[in-house]
């Protein structure tokens, strides 16, 4: 516990938030705003409108979100080295040429050390020094592996991320935080490390499988469930056009989900109280994912993992009935997975307990109170905890 924290408040925590945040060096400025390369506010680049979302915290940067976004990366990188990192079975074409590159085996499998000291091998054999770039090119396993190479790389170099699934546009790449998985559970290793830039390109989604997409839109409704309700509506009443890569609705859903974030970040980088709201439901969908060894998808997982704990803040009697049963229509409604029994409560229990808003034994869970107001349930009864699993049943 950090000290002057008092047990069992957030107020402590959120004060933390919003003052004594370190502030790093910023070896990789340089990378920042090339003139001419980007403007702010709302504009035509590279052939589609895209929009510019500030994010403060320790080293500000941008999130260029629209089609076209990928034309800002030639001036972003200026005379830099570029180090990119994309898994080998994802092909983007880009407007630089890359002096090396880091090619991570598919989805989660690349969120090993392993790999990352595969890639240091290669940055200390190519000579990277701090005036380099990480590019990354992919989903949220290869913005996390690749922010994390990044990150630890002479301690630090700059890093621009190109998410190209909707989860790594609205979330996985925003945000700075970077890590690896371990056999103990998901995440358990990694750094906060802003990136320079981040470009969501909607064009690069008019590849991605169905199912990717589904997977993204938990977090977008996450967004909606703990900040924006807006969203909520928005995929209510047009669920079909939430699911087209192509549609208004889906661009303004990433412009939303992408605002919630970066305010969030903004004020709370490290995590010290507000930026948990970020992990609603990811207590129990962590533990799905990674006892499922990655069988159920981030955003599945999530999904199940909101469920169920809108099921949990119901039965503590602190979330209404309608609320919480919004969860699963919503979540459904856009094909999102709301039951799941292939494991009793006891084998997920262990992965509970690696939470990393556990504090000693206790779990802490973010729950809502209502909608848009996100409060925490710290240390509930294993019998409560039991009794809301029954809802994935
Ligand atoms: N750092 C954070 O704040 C944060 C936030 C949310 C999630 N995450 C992490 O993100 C990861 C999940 O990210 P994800 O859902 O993007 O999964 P992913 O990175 O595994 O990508 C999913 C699949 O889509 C493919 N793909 C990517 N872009 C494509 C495209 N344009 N066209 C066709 N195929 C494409 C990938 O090759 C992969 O097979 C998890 O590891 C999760 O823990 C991190
Ligand atoms: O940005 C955050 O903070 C989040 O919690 C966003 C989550 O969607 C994301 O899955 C994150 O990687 C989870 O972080 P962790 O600290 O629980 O590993
Ligand atoms: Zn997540």
């Amino acid at each position: 516990m950090a000290a002057g924290q008092r047990p069992g408040t957030d107020e402590a925590a959120d004060r933390r938030a919003s003052g004594d945040l370190p502030v790093g060096g910023d070896p990789y400025r340089r990378h920042r705003r090339t003139p001419g390369a980007r403007g702010g506010g709302r504009g035509p680049r590279g052939g589609g409108t895209v929009t510019t979302i500030h994010v403060n915290g320790p080293a500000p940067y941008d999130v260029e979100v629209g089609s076209g976004a990928l034309a800002a990366l030639p001036g972003l990188v200026g005379e830099a080295r570029v180090a990119l990192v994309r898994p080998a079975s994802l092909t983007v074409e880009l407007p630089i040429e890359p002096a090396l590159e880091v090619r991570l085996p598919d989805g989660e499998a690349a969120k090993t050390v392993e790999v990352v000291a595969a890639a240091w091998e290669q940055l200390g054999a190519a000579g990277f020094t701090r005036s380099d770039l990480v590019v990354t090119v992919g989903g949220g396993a290869t913005t996390d592996v690749g922010g994390f190479i990044a990150a630890t790389w002479l301690r630090g170099i700059g890093v621009v991320h190109v998410p190209t699934t909707l989860l790594g546009m609205v979330d996985a790449a925003v945000g700075g935080k970077t890590g690896i998985n371990t056999a103990a559970g998901k995440n358990l290793v990694g750094s906060f490390h802003e990136p320079a830039a981040v470009l969501c390109d909607l064009a690069l989604l008019a590849t991605l499988p169905r199912e990717e997409l589904v997977s993204g839109l938990a977090e977008v409704l996450k967004c909606g469930f703990v900040a924006d309700p807006e969203i909520l509506r928005l995929v209510e009443d047009q669920p079909q056009a939430a699911l087209d890569p192509a549609s208004p609705v889906l661009a303004e859903l990433v412009d939303r989900a992408v605002r919630v974030k970066a305010e969030v970040v903004g004020a709370d980088l490290k995590e010290g109280g507000l930026r948990e709201v970020l992990n609603y439901g990811h207590t129990m969908g962590h533990a799905i994912e990674s006892w499922s060894r990655f069988g159920v998808r981030h955003g599945e997982a999530v999904s199940l993992g909101m469920v169920y704990v809108a099921e949990l803040a119901r039965l503590a009697g602190r979330l209404d009935d309608d609320t919480a049963a919004r969860h699963a229509q919503l979540l459904s409604a856009v094909g999102l997975p709301t039951r799941w029994h292939d494991a009793p409560y006891e084998e997920l229990a262990p992965y509970l307990a690696v939470d990393k808003k556990s504090r000693g034994g206790t779990l802490r869970f973010v729950v809502l109170d209502a909608l848009a107001e996100p409060g925490r349930l710290v240390g509930p009864p294993r019998e409560l905890l039991e009794a809301a699993y029954e809802v994935l049943a």
